[in-house]
């Protein structure tokens, strides 16, 4: 047998996140206009860079895009999104995160809204995101 490679797409990993504060509300961020997917309503995060882990990008994304601060003890594995877009495979781990420090505040000009996971589908979110919101309701 010939080797064959496959002639997919590429594979993107970006890690997010479900900030959750003590009303069990979960941290929207509205995706800027001029964006890929603008207009959505996203788990912040984004992606992972070479030499980083899913954790630590995570760490530095809550950091640069909300001004909170956590550590990687403080994020907990939920489950993951895989979904492919026109151009590319999302794989996207999705992490819980309860304990963090701060107020979040919109760094980069987005939109934010702690809203309740039983409310989430009144947001419309990137295709990929769909499938996570059950985990949310079954863990909130
Ligand atoms: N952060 C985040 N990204 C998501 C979610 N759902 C989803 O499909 N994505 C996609 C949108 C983007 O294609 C990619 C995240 O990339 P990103 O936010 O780091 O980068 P970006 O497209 O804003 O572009 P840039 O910052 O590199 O300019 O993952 C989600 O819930 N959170």
């Amino acid at each position: 047998m010939s080797e064959s490679k496959p002639a997919g797409k590429r594979l993107l990993l970006v890690a997010a996140c479900a900030l959750v504060d003590t009303d069990r509300r979960v941290l929207l961020a509205q995706r800027p206009e001029g964006k890929q997917l603008a207009g959505l309503w996203e788990f912040p995060g984004g992606k992972v860079e070479p030499g980083e882990t899913p954790e630590e990008c995570l760490v530095r994304e809550l950091h640069e895009e909300l001004g909170i601060e956590t550590e990687i003890p403080c994020l907990a594995p939920l489950t993951f999104a895989s979904h492919s877009y026109d151009d590319f495979h999302l794989l996207m781990p999705l992490y819980v995160c309860r304990r963090f420090r701060g107020i979040a505040q919109p760094r980069e000009g987005q939109g934010l809204k702690w809203v309740r996971p039983r409310q989430m589908r009144d947001y419309p979110m990137p295709p990929a995101d769909a499938p996570l919101i059950q985990f949310l309701i079954d863990l909130l």
